[in-house]
């Protein structure tokens, strides 16, 4: 049977699952998003439903002034006991440390510290008892894989972090996670980076310490020998057998919208994965991983597709829609007492400012898409600004926008790139709610406006590959299109109100 990769669009990257009976949980890092580490739910793996966060209060998730993809690195999810674990690195403010939950859409502990190292932190639950600790780390300067046992209950170390695996020689393994198979320990990692050398490597022993024995045929997983594949930098994966006894990896990869470019960021993919005579895994038969996969699948289960329209009208915001770092909730405003619509206010803080504007967000999961928005707004001071966005950076952005120039009431469409910021659509405008929005296709954002009932209007047309990942100098996300309001600066309360918002795959 056929199914499309990526199961999980968007940026969506450093996928971790578990199962609980007939239902599946998968977790992805977050870096300086608000709420932190989304929770999927699945009963076929190839449908996914997001039900959650595992990351949804500031104490949990201190993100003030962190640095663009900073923050939420990868996340491990793993079932114990009735209980649900979520182990993570916060790597600008407080490292290693895990919630846990009984209920993974609803609220999770207070976060329990580690005082262990590295990225990429994972859990092992022995049948024994015993709890097992690993994660990447830099010994003698060179990163490799350290294990140590903990407390659950506390997090204490019980025993001393040791090197247990240095990998096959890719640079920067990381992303470890450790199984018992048939009797063997095994610990699979990525190795190669993040990027085109990206790839998943196993080995096994009969202890959690080792030593470990390298599988014949590694890497199990890597597309670093297709380059002509528009499937890249597939890795950082983590292993489940489903409630039929099939096995299974996700792991993250990127589309290429065009040569070399990618900017929906690292996605979640599926693959199935068999077991050899000599007990090593083989995934998807050592092939390539396509957008388009044939595999026997479990019975088919999908969800509800998500509404196109969405207007506001809850007390909270829908799961999709994320804050940039910890936000100021007085700046948003949800009960506005108008039919439907949120309410932003112009704060000091814009886009370019590694804080938290008064912006909202959901990830771009389609190359081919539209996105408008109602937006109800009058700029009162110079400078004073509201509108859609394409955001995948402070630095890397498009918005179109009501704003006052010169003391008139103008729409822009402003770009920035790197240190290049310029505006390349200005037109005055009348009062009144506008529609704003964005027709996107894999190479070109066209922005368009226009009052309610009337043509929608090309403003005009911008490149994907400005504010793609391989333009910025290091970026772990995607890019999300977003609302917002600013003052640029200045001290205002007026306030934004964006009647509802379409998110509409074409
Ligand atoms: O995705 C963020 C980090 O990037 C990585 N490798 O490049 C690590 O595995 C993730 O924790």
């Amino acid at each position: 049977m056929k199914y499309q990769n990526p199961v999980i669009p968007g940026y969506n990257p450093d996928p971790s699952i578990c199962r609980v009976g007939e239902d599946y949980y998968l977790a992805t890092s977050s870096f300086e998003y608000f709420p932190g580490v989304p929770i999927y739910h699945s009963r076929d793996l190839v449908n996914w439903e997001q039900i959650g966060y595992a990351l949804s209060r500031k104490s949990q998730l201190p993100l003030d002034n962190c640095k663009p993809s900073g923050g939420i690195y990868a996340p491990t999810l793993r079932y114990h006991d009735g209980r649900f674990y979520m182990v993570t690195t916060n790597v600008s403010n407080m490292g290693n440390f895990y919630v846990w939950t009984e209920d993974p859409a609803g609220e999770w502990s207070e976060p329990i510290p580690v005082a262990q190292g590295g990225i990429d932190p994972s859990l092992f639950f022995d049948e024994d008892g015993k709890v097992y600790f690993t994660s990447n780390q830099s010994i003698d300067n060179q990163f490799c894989i350290t294990t140590s046992q903990i407390d659950i209950k506390t997090g204490r170390l019980l025993t001393k972090p040791r090197k247990v695996w240095g990998g096959t020689g890719g640079r920067n393994p990381e992303a470890p996670h450790l199984y018992k198979i048939g009797g063997k320990y095994y610990l699979m990692i990525a190795e190669g980076g993040t990027e085109l050398g990206h790839m998943e490597t196993i080995a096994r022993s009969d202890s959690p310490y080792g030593p470990f024995e390298s599988c014949p045929h590694n890497p199990i997983l890597s597309q670093r020998d297709h380059p002509l594949n528009i499937l890249q930098a597939t890795g950082h994966g983590d292993l489940v057998q489903a409630h039929d006894g099939s096995w299974w990896m996700v792991f993250l990869g990127y589309r290429l919208s065009r040569n070399a470019f990618h900017h929906l960021g690292r996605e979640t993919f599926l693959a199935p994965v068999t077991w050899d005579a000599d007990g090593w895994p083989h995934v998807y038969g050592d092939g390539q991983i396509h957008t388009t996969m044939e595999a026997e699948l479990l019975p088919q289960k999908p969800f509800a597709p998500d509404p196109v329209r969405d207007d506001f009208d809850g007390q909270r915001l829908a799961l999709p829609w994320n804050y940039l770092r910890n936000p100021n909730l007085a700046d948003y405003d949800l009960n506005t007492g108008r039919k439907s619509a949120i309410g932003l206010r112009c704060g000091e803080k814009n886009l370019y400012d590694w804080a938290s504007p008064s912006f909202i967000g959901r990830r771009q999961q389609h190359w081919d898409c539209e996105a408008t928005t109602l937006l109800d707004f009058e700029p009162l001071a110079e400078g004073e600004e509201a509108g859609f966005t394409t955001f995948y950076q402070p630095r890397y952005h498009y918005e179109i926008a009501v704003t006052l120039r010169d003391g008139r009431r103008k729409l822009i469409v402003r770009r920035t790139s790197t240190d290049m910021s310029y505006i390349a659509f200005e037109a005055e405008i009348d009062k009144g709610p506008i529609l704003l929005g964005v027709k996107a296709d894999k190479l070109n954002y066209t922005f368009v406006y226009g009052r309610p009932g009337g043509e929608m209007q090309k403003a005009c047309v911008a490149s994907t590959q400005p504010i793609s990942t391989e333009a910025t100098t290091m970026s772990f996300t995607g890019t999300f299109f977003g609302l917002y309001a600013t003052a640029n600066g200045a001290r205002s309360c007026n306030k934004a109100y964006f009647e509802w918002f379409d998110y509409k795959p074409l």
